[in-house]
């Protein structure tokens, strides 16, 4: 030491205190160059767990570690001590019981007077404590660091200036970088750039003091793929309370959110009481928005196990059509499979699975390879429907538990919708029907009635309000009781609806009174109707197992004549219908009296035309049809005649519309027919010559499939040839839709009897229409004849009919001849027959015997009594 130096020195005694000091607390020990200790306090045997003893002499190097002796650096930094060079840090030493002891050491050379290293003079802590505990605790972020890595949750530790000191395994997977490409930088501004300044400032004050945070946003990836994730974010703060550490979990939470989106489209869909075609339309445009590998459809199963789709707007509507009405079953298809079975199906692959061997066709061709359906299940746990899920690839793996968790939700919310969608139609039916009869209540009655009257209206067309009150309907209930009395007025509702036109209505105002709204529906057409219904009330009801005979008073009032809104009109009709109660039971009025009167007559001349078939009143004439070429005789048409003891005679075109209303028709055609062959026997008989006889039949004769064998039968009692009689039909057969009509007219036709077109021309006088028929004649229209001198139309007309009747090799009789003009005109256009008021009026059949023995049998006589008749 240098005097300078001497002089800087703190006195002796004050040195003497300092080295007292650090022998206290500090573990000291001194070797030899050789590596011998040669002297040790006390803190350092304690430390090394030696006596004073053992110590001595002991050399360095057996205090050290077998693997820090098997390195040169042992050796390396010994021999720089030795050569001056002082050396300082943390080491590991053998204590003498073999346990390791950890020391943070500074090995000082000690020289002599000559600079000479004399000895190492080690000066240390014990910190073995320490670096146990940071031993332990770095095993256990090791560990943690581990199972952090494990999972997918994406964990990032940042330090107290926000930088990234750390991301695990789970953190790469899901956002792509690696933990090197961006430590040291901000969490935030990496993933959620867009975080609103604000929200940033305010998260991280609360972490600073201590508070952990939980949030829910969207965030960026490497690739630029966008999540929606939850973070939840905890500090870790020193013992002074100072942040050291954030560590923030990221939990991807897109699939729930996408849920949470879709739910909330759905509900917000009911909510906003949209239709349930659209609620459930956007639950399937959500669905494929979400996963957007799926093509989406909802279907509803009925009652009766029927399919109708619903939703789908991705499918082509023919396919979803297809769909319609299908029945589940064991092997439907994946839809009516899964509500047959109840339960989810889910079939890979539609072109091989026996569940869709019948449908396949269907959906292969749209490119659907497979089907995953699921039903929608009520309340009850019965299926309602079915949500189906279609791929056009195979459905991989990774979707499954994704597209399972989107079905559920799916059909929770269909669920929802549809049990939504009956409450809401069992409310309307409550609202609007009558709990008992299922009739329209008085105020659906009242808007439907409206609607139809502004229809009405707009169309110019009539309409009928019909008051219905039953006829002692008290008794019933008194005497039957009330569930009888229930019975009934249901039974009544039904009759009502059987009556009922496609764009008619029908409601229960209350009690025993009922309401009809005849759309299209005129005075003439009403009283049909009312009539048809009467007979079914007096004829057609059981109540409480009996036959009950019911009848009804019933009042009627027409648009427009009688008020033009349902009001006015229900108001009216009422009144009529106390009008009819008034004149006795089962009756109906009119509100106007001119229409009331019409209608009385009418059904007055209805149960007269029916008392007079019944008694034999009617009878037929017989109007001559000549061969133009010849004058002969080319056979007689029966025309029906009725003379009303008081009312006189009473014209077909009167009495044969009235009995086709209320069917009487056919029995009027079953006699004429009878009658008409009995007479032509009858002339046979007499021996005058009539080749053959024509009746007219209405196409509702034809509905009787009875008929070919009455009409065989009738020939062979009267000794005729199916070729002695004419069946004239007329066009309107041609609109007609029974499914008898035309196999009876085949019948009658193979039977030999001849089929005649009457009236031809005025309706649907089509080539192709008269091919369907086997008629064997044709009947030009009177109306053709009439116009033929002045018209030049008519002509051009008449003579495209006889090309027509040649063309088909018809016989074609001109009708209604009244002048030798348009007899001659006929004769030129080459007509064989003709008929009319210049040859003969329809005679009764003793004039008619008259009118043949008048003309002889040989009779081109017939031309010259034409003339003679009309000149
Ligand atoms: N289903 C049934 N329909 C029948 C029956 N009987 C008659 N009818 C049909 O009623 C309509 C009116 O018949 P009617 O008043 O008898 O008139 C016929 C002839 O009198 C009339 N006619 C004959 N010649 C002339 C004439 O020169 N001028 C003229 N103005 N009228 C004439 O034509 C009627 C015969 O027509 P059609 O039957 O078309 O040959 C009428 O449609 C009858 O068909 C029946 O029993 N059943």
């Amino acid at each position: 030491m240098n005097e300078g130096s001497r002089h800087n020195q703190p006195p002796r005694t004050e040195r003497l205190s300092y080295l007292d000091a650090l022998d206290r607390v500090m573990a000291i020990a001194s070797f030899r160059v050789d590596g011998a200790l040669c002297h040790a306090n006390a803190n350092y045997l304690r430390m090394m767990g030696m006596t004073h003893e053992e110590a001595q002499g002991r050399l360095h190097s057996s205090l050290c570690t077998p693997a820090l002796l098997a390195t040169s650096r042992y050796h390396d930094i010994w021999a720089q001590l030795c050569a001056g060079t002082a050396y300082s840090g943390v080491v590991e030493r053998v204590r003498s019981d073999g346990r390791s002891c950890w020391m943070e050491a500074t090995y000082s050379p000690v020289l002599d007077a000559q600079g000479q290293v004399v000895e190492i003079l080690k000066i240390a802590t014990d910190i073995t404590a320490r670096r146990t505990q940071e031993q332990a605790q770095k095993a256990h972020l090791q560990r943690l660091s581990l199972i952090a890595d494990a999972t997918d949750t994406a964990v990032i530790m940042s330090d107290a200036s926000s930088r990234i000191v750390h991301v695990n395994g789970g953190f790469s997977r899901l956002f792509g970088w690696h933990a090197e490409e961006i430590l040291g930088q901000d969490p935030i501004t990496l993933l959620s750039p867009k975080l609103h300044d604000g929200f940033v400032q305010t998260y991280r004050a609360q972490l600073r003091g201590g508070l952990p945070v939980e949030r829910e946003e969207i965030v960026v990836t490497k690739t630029g793929r966008r999540y929606w994730i939850k973070v939840v974010s905890n500090p870790i703060l020193d013992d002074a309370g100072q942040l050291l550490f954030t560590v923030s979990m990221l939990t991807d939470i897109t699939r729930a959110k996408m849920h949470e989106a879709l739910q909330y489209r759905g509900l917000e869909a009911m909510a906003r009481e949209r239709p349930l075609s659209d609620v459930l339309e956007t639950i399937c445009k959500e669905v494929e928005r979400i996963a957007p590998e799926i093509t989406a459809s909802i279907l509803e199963v009925d009652a009766f196990g029927m399919m109708h789709p619903l939703a789908g707007a991705s499918l082509p509507a023919s396919y979803s059509q297809l769909l319609d009405g299908l029945s589940i079953g064991p092997q439907a298809g994946s839809c009516g499979t899964a509500a047959w079975r109840n339960q989810a199906v889910f079939v890979e692959d539609i072109a091989n699975d026996p569940l869709w061997t019948d449908y396949k066709h269907l959906a292969l061709p749209l490119g659907f390879r497979a089907c995953w359906s699921t039903p929608i299940q009520s309340s009850e746990g019965r299926a309602i429907g079915t949500v189906a899920f279609y791929y056009r690839q195979t459905c991989s793996k990774a979707w499954t538990e994704f597209h399972q968790q989107l079905a559920d939700v799916c059909v929770h919310l269909c669920a929802l919708a549809l049990e939504r969608e009956h409450a809401r139609s069992r409310i309307r039916q409550l609202a609007f029907y009558d709990g008992l009869t299922g009739l329209p209540n008085r105020s659906l009655l009242q808007a439907q009635a409206n609607q139809a009257i502004t229809l009405a209206a707009r169309d110019k067309q009539a309409l009928a309000v019909l008051f219905i009150d039953l006829d002692r309907f008290k008794p019933v209930n008194d005497s039957m009781g009330h569930p009888a009395g229930d019975e009934l007025l249901c039974n009544v509702a039904a009759c009502l609806l059987q009556a009922l036109g496609p764009s008619d209505m029908a409601g229960r105002l209350s009690g025993d009174e009922f309401v009809m709204v005849l759309s299209q529906t005129d005075a003439e057409q009403a009283t049909s109707t009312i009539e048809r219904l009467q007979e079914q009330l007096a004829n057609s009801l059981v109540v409480a197992g009996k036959p009950l005979a019911v009848s009804a008073s019933i009042g009627i009032a027409m648009f427009p004549e009688d008020g033009r809104d349902m009001d006015t009109l229900l108001q009216r009709a009422d009144m009529a219908m106390y009008q009819a109660k008034n004149a006795g039971r089962g009756l109906f009025s009119f509100f106007s009296d001119e229409m009331n009167r019409l209608a009385q007559e009418r059904r007055t001349l209805e149960t007269a035309l029916r008392d007079a078939l019944k008694n034999q009143e009617l009878h037929l004439h017989y109007q001559p049809q000549i061969e133009l070429a010849s004058g002969q005789l080319y056979g007689v048409e029966a025309l029906a005649r009725w003379t009303h003891p008081e009312l006189g005679p009473i014209s077909p075109a009167r009495f044969i519309p009235l009995a086709e209303e209320c069917g009487l028709i056919a029995d009027i055609g079953r006699w004429a027919l009878g009658e008409a062959c009995r007479q032509l026997a009858q002339w046979r008989t007499q021996g005058l010559r009539v080749p053959s006889v024509s009746v007219n039949l209405s196409p509702s004769s034809f509905h009787d499939l009875d008929l070919p064998d009455m009409v065989a039968q009738t020939l062979q009692r009267n000794a005729l040839l199916p070729q002695d009689l004419t069946l004239e039909l007329t066009e309107s057969i041609l609109l007609d839709t029974n499914p008898s009509t035309m196999k009876t007219i085949e019948a009658v036709h193979a039977h030999g009897v001849r089929l005649s077109m009457d009236d031809f021309g005025t309706g649907y006088s089509s080539l192709s229409y008269l091919r369907r028929l086997p008629v064997s004649e044709l009947k030009l229209d009177r109306s053709f004849v009439a116009d033929l001198e002045h018209n030049e139309s008519a002509r051009a007309l008449s003579n495209a009919i006889l090309g027509i009747g040649q063309s088909l090799h018809l016989t074609v009789v001109a009708e209604g001849v009244e002048t030798l003009a348009q007899r001659s005109m006929l004769g030129m256009q080459g007509y064989p027959v003709a008929q009319g008021f210049l040859f003969a009026h329809p005679l009764a059949p003793s004039e008619l015997t008259e009118w043949l023995l008048q003309q002889g049998q040989t009779t081109t006589e017939v031309e010259k009594v034409g003339h003679s008749s009309k000149l």
